[in-house]
């Protein structure tokens, strides 16, 4: 079991700092962009609606803090039908600089029987990344709540090429679970190891992330626990890793309970 102060480390690493408001600004933008700037290092990614990629990044640079990517949302929130309309999002984003696209399942048609359009719409926006953007399929785990839902919206993603698994949109009432969790991690060992996973959606503290590390150090080994592979993806934990790193004895060490 990792020392607490080691969860906050490694979670800090693995973030994808996310603002997702319809508020959302340049200003609001920039102010995300310097919370990325910590005692402690720097989250893998910021993760912004499209409109705000290229502010984004031109504000990382300013801030020397070139090694945090540029994530976004696509076919958000609601996991629509319409492939070529997913298809040309994707594409306008990585044309805008992201480095990263998460896109939404068609999670309702998916959970209707149409397992084709699933596959099609998640092969057409992988197509859409080119050569170097990566793409993180968001499952939107709370809605199609059973395992074998979970299970067989994972393998469609990983069959079509995702890079990522990703929970939820933060946008449902239930987001990322560990019980989503695992079902997801099973998956990704039995088909691809080398698919990243991303729990995103109500992880608030340290000791919420630490279910999650664990569970997915024990499925697939403690090289998992990488950018290149494992992500929290969260607007409200970086205050919490912080104030762990700082030794604040008033920080919430404790979390959610699973
Ligand atoms: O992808 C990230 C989620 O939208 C973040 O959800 P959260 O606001 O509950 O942390």
């Amino acid at each position: 079991m990792r020392e607490i102060k080691e969860t906050a480390r490694l979670a800090l690493q693995l973030m994808d700092l996310t603002s997702l408001n319809h508020t959302d600004t340049a200003a609001s933008t920039t102010q995300l962009c310097q919370a990325a700037k910590t005692l402690y290092g720097s989250p893998a990614a910021l993760c912004v609606y499209p409109e705000h990629i290229i502010w984004a990044k031109s504000e990382l640079q300013r801030l020397g803090l070139t090694g945090v990517k540029v994530a976004t949302v696509t076919n958000f929130p609601g996991g629509y039908t319409d492939i070529e309309r997913a298809m040309s999002e994707t594409a306008r984003a990585v044309a805008a600089g992201a480095d990263e696209v998460d896109v939404v399942f068609p999670y309702a048609a998916f959970l209707q029987g149409d397992e084709q359009l699933a596959a099609e719409l998640v092969a057409s926006c992988k197509q859409a990344c080119g050569a170097t953007a990566r793409l993180k399929v968001i499952l939107e785990t709370g809605i199609l709540e059973t395992p074998r839902s979970i299970q067989r919206a994972s393998e469609i993603a990983i069959e079509n090429q995702a890079d990522f698994i990703k929970t939820s949109t933060g946008k449902v009432a239930v987001n990322a679970t560990v019980t989503a969790a695992e079902v997801m991690l099973d998956v990704i060992k039995a088909n691809n190891p080398q698919c990243g996973f991303k729990a995103a959606g109500g992880v608030r503290t340290a000791a919420d992330a630490e279910h999650y590390l664990s569970l997915a150090e024990q499925k697939l080994g403690a090289d998992y626990l990488a950018p290149a592979t494992f992500r929290f993806g969260a607007s409200g934990l970086l205050t919490n890793l912080i104030a762990v790193l700082a030794g604040d004895e008033s920080a919430d060490t404790k979390g959610t309970s699973y």
